[in-house]
């Protein structure tokens, strides 16, 4: 399946999903990872003259974009009724979601005077709000602090595993994606031109191949077990190069 947007052009290559999975999108910055996200979303009309099976499939889906949209004039409290009615007081929502991302103290705010980082909140809560059977979520750590950044991907994490839904998530955060990841979809080939988007593959040969783009190698930290860059050309560097190994996973 291809599509074409401008000069770019993106081709996508065919692959599975499974429900209860969260699958992260991988790629330099221009590689395709949103148009990807609004291909699902159901955002280009179907293409005249283009075979049925080459067009995207329909599918029922809560799409929150990079961009924090509403410019309407109300309070959080009005935007939740009037979109996510049912579960913005259901109480599982409640103590998964709400109360995790700190709705409640933003209930009586006007939109327009939302932070960056409450805007946020706000959208990941009236995405994961809606029904559907697949959630695209495009960059969901943006404007959130490394607290907040965490505490967006267990509530994420948990909705999808219990909702037993699908997401695809568009993540930069390189700690958070592969907290995030149960598969990953890596694009190569030249931003703004003509890229790929691989087959969902798992986190391990995803990381490798997307890390082996970028002639980028990590180790875990001995004292905080974080991922942490090799320095160029290192002894760790070269070993793991070698070896074909641009990234490790937990024991
Ligand atoms: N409406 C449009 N018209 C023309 N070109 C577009 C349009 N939308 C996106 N593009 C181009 O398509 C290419 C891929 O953009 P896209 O936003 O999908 O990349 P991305 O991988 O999500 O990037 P980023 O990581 O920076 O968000 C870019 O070169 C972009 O300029």
């Amino acid at each position: 399946m291809s599509k074409k947007i401008g000069d770019f052009k993106l081709d996508v290559m065919e692959g599975e999903f499974t429900d209860s999975q969260i699958i992260v999108m991988l790629g330099e910055n221009g590689t395709g990872k949103t148009t990807f996200i609004r291909m699902l979303a159901g955002a280009f009309p179907r293409e005249e003259g283009v075979e049925e099976s080459a067009n995207m499939p329909e599918f029922n889906v809560s799409y929150k974009p990079q961009g924090i949209g509403s410019r309407r004039v109300c309070t959080v409290r009005q935007l939740l009724h009037d979109k996510i009615r049912d579960a913005y007081v259901h109480r599982q929502f409640v103590s998964d979601v709400v109360r995790p991302l700190q709705i409640e103290e933003l209930l009586d705010k006007e939109i327009s005077k939302l932070s960056g980082g409450e805007r946020q909140r706000v959208a990941i809560t009236l995405c994961l709000g809606k029904p559907a059977d697949i959630y695209l979520i495009d960059e969901p750590s943006a404007y959130l602090d490394s607290e907040q950044r965490i505490t967006a991907s267990k509530v994420i994490k948990r909705f999808i595993l219990h909702a037993k839904k699908t997401a695809f998530i568009v993540e930069h955060d390189f700690i958070m994606a592969t907290y995030l990841a149960d598969k990953v979809i890596v694009y190569e080939g030249q931003p703004a031109v003509k890229c790929t988007a691989h087959s969902p593959q798992s986190l391990l040969s995803g990381m490798n191949l997307f890390l082996s783009h970028l002639n980028i190698t990590f180790r875990r930290d001995p004292t905080n077990f974080r991922p942490r860059i090799n320095k160029l050309e290192s002894t760790k560097d070269r070993e793991q190069k070698l070896a074909g190994s641009y990234y490790f996973l937990d024991d």
